[in-house]
This record gives C-alpha cells, structure tokens and sequence, in this order.
C-alpha cells in the first residue's frame, strides 16, 4: 500500500540513492539496514517529501506522492520520526505531542497514547528537553503517532540509546503495529533491534538495495557481514 519505484535522489550532481523499490503493507514492519553514509536518512526524507525525488515514484495507496511536499504526505497517512528525535526542547512534553495534534482540532492527548508510553504522562509538564535520549525517542514517536498514520517512518531510533531503553522501544513499536495496524519503516544499523520488530529486511549499500530477506528466511550472520564491513 505505501510504495516506491525505483526511487533516486542527489544532492546536486551527487547521485546518493539509486532504484530503491519496496511495498510495505498494513501491519508490516519493514527494516532498511545499512552502515553510516549508505543513504537511509536521504531515502527517507525524498519519501517523505523533504528531499526532492529525482526519478521513480512514491505511492500511497495509489495515490501518486512522488512531486507532493510533505504536508501531502501527512494528509496521506505518512507520519516520519527523523534522526536524532528532532523534538521541541523548550516545551513541555505535553506541548510537543499537542504539535502533532494540529490536524485533529483538538488538543487532548489520546489516552491511548499515554497508556502506550506511562512515562510520557508522568512526564508531562516537563521540557521535552530535560528528558532521556529515550525518553525523547518515545515522545517523537508519540508525536508522530497522534496524527494517525497508517505508515510511519523511523529514521535511527536507536541512535545514541541505550540498550536496555532499545528493548523498550522495539517492544512499543510491535505494539503501536499491532493495535493501531499501522506499517513502519524503519533504517537501523542495528540488527539486534531490527530482528525484535521486522517483518522483512533491505540492505543499502552505496544508495541501493542490495539483499532482501523475510523474518522467516532471515540469513542474520549475512544481514551482520553487511553491516560490518
Ligand atoms: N545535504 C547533503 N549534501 C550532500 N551530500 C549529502 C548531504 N547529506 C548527506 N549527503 C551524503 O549522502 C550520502 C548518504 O547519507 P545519508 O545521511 O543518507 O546516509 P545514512 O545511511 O542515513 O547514514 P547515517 O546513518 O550516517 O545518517 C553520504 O555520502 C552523505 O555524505
């Protein structure tokens, strides 16, 4: 349902990202693994609109998103969590989640969502700042999350937390599939995480995919040598 087609993507004459294609479908995790430099954030943010897509097409549910900015794509369903969590250090964490509200024309924050993240709620009036690189991963999903999509896009979430916090966040995440049935899209480095929540695993390296495997086929010591090199 959310898909890309060949998708290429340059910063200027620096080809980064070459034909990348994928279909992810509802309730399907999808893990896109890759060292540092390999081209994940740049994929993610020409899915998301942030980037311009060179060539190829992005669709959602039929819906042609290849040329839309990203304001199209969050009306389309699409959610993105970027690198380095990106929230508002100087409001309250209340206030970054009511940021993701805007659309619903309210500003309760769902139950749901506290109940899916009890220390968001006891954390409430504090700055998103003073908060854990945990605690600020699990607000930007929760940011994201209010706005109903039916994909989102996880760049890193991982990055810079630690281990016993990772199990946390691979644990929420197979939750929000499995009550709010959205798809994710998550690029991670590492594999440990991405065998916790992944349906299915890409490999980029220098911009394209290059290895595929399903959970079921999953080929890990493989998935570790590309990582690794
Ligand atoms: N704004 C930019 N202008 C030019 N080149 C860029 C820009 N941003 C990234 N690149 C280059 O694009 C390539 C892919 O970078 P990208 O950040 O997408 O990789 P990544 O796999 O997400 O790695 P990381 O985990 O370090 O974020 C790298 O060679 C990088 O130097």
């Amino acid at each position: 349902m959310f898909n890309a087609e060949s998708v290429n993507v340059a910063y200027g004459q620096s080809h980064v990202v070459h034909d990348v294609s994928f279909t992810v479908q509802p309730r399907e995790t999808l893990a896109i693994m890759g060292r540092n430099g390999m081209g994940k954030t740049t994929l993610l943010k020409a899915l998301m609109g942030i980037l311009p897509v060179k060539s190829g097409r992005v669709a959602m549910e039929g819906a042609d998103l290849t040329r839309a900015e990203s304001h199209t794509h969050v009306r389309h369903g699409i959610a993105y969590v970027p690198q380095g969590r990106m929230i508002f250090p100087t409001l309250t964490v209340e206030e970054n989640i009511q940021t993701g509200l805007e659309k619903q024309g309210t500003r309760e924050v769902p139950e749901s969502i506290y109940s899916l993240f009890p220390v968001l709620f006891d954390m409430r009036h504090r700055k998103g700042g003073n908060l854990s690189g945990g605690q600020q991963q699990q607000l930007a999903i929760a940011r994201a999350l209010v706005t109903e999509p039916k994909v989102i896009l996880l760049d890193e979430p991982t990055e810079g937390i630690q281990p016993s916090i990772i199990k946390d966040i691979a644990r929420t995440l197979n939750e929000i599939k499995a009550m709010h049935g959205v798809s994710i899209v998550v690029t991670e480095q590492v594999l440990s995480f991405a065998l916790a929540v992944a349906d299915r695993f890409l490999v980029m390296e220098k911009g394209a995919v290059i290895h595929e495997d399903t959970r079921a086929g999953v080929d890990e010591a493989r998935i570790k040598q590309f990582l690794t090199v």
